[in-house]
């Protein structure tokens, strides 16, 4: 129970999606949380890229903090985000499992020590069936931190097909799997000559990413206005 011994309300942008519904779960187990039917304290938003516009505008006029969780989001979705980032805090993320909070950072680190010439880097997952997007949010998420730690933009070579595929030194190579339940799986695969280094991370249950998410909100409620990411959350 959090020291005022209030519960944190939590109103959920897409409660009868999958992720609406794990969140709505854990926060029923958890007393430091409540579901609120009106505004609550954090709007949480796990729902698709076409409705990000109509998340941002209820979170911007009702003044709360809005956690975005949706993947598949654009340049222009971010451009929208940094705007209402200036008025209320936003935190966004692909993944808030905490496993992956951490992954990104050792993913950083293996970039910075592994020289680029000699280290190709490949980025598998594996999803469910009914996931929308490819490559997931958390595998370009993962692409990014091999770019900060290689301090360089790199190529991203989103499925190989064809002849002539030649890898090119610095290029990200992505593959995506679809089938069944996979609740979530990300290999980030660095190939180097006469060795490997495969970094993982597998979900075993959304309920990973709806703990996160709690721990995302707890972690808003109270921020001043601003653009935040789960690194914020686990902190280091
Ligand atoms: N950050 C993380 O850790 C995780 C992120 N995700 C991401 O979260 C998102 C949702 O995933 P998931 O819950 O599995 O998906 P679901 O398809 O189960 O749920 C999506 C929900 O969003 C609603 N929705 C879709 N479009 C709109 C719209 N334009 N306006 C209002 N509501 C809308 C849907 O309502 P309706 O059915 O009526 O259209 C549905 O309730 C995806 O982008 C996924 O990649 C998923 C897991 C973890
Ligand atoms: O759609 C999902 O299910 C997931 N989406 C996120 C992503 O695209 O990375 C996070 C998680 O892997 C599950």
């Amino acid at each position: 129970m959090r020291t005022d011994q209030q519960p944190l309300r939590l109103s959920l942008f897409a409660p009868d999606g999958r992720m609406g519904q794990a969140i709505a779960d854990a926060a029923g187990a958890d007393d430091e949380f409540e579901i609120a039917s009106d505004h609550g304290d954090v709007l949480i938003d796990f729902s698709a890229p076409a409705a990000l516009r109509q998340s941002l505008d209820r979170a911007v006029s009702a003044a709360v903090p809005l956690l975005v969780g949706t993947t598949g989001l654009d340049e222009g979705h971010h451009e929208l985000i940094r705007e209402a980032s200036r008025t209320i805090p936003i935190l966004v993320a692909p993944n808030t499992s905490l496993g992956v909070a951490l992954l990104a950072d050792l993913v950083e680190r293996a970039a910075r020590v592994l020289p680029t010439a000699d280290w190709d880097v490949e980025i598998v997952e594996a999803h469910h069936r009914h996931k929308a997007d490819a490559p997931s949010g958390t595998a370009l998420h993962l692409g990014k931190s091999v770019e900060i730690g290689r301090s360089m933009d790199c190529k991203e070579e989103l499925g190989r097909s064809g002849v002539g595929l030649k890898r090119e030194p610095g290029e990200i190579g992505y593959a995506a799997v679809r089938g069944g339940t996979v609740a979530g799986d990300h290999d980030v695969m660095f190939l180097g000559p006469d060795e490997r280094l495969v970094l993982s991370h597998r979900a075993e249950s959304r309920a990973i990413f709806a703990r996160g998410a709690l721990a995302a909100a707890r972690f808003l409620h109270g921020k001043p206005a601003g653009l935040y990411s789960m690194r914020d959350v686990i902190g280091g």
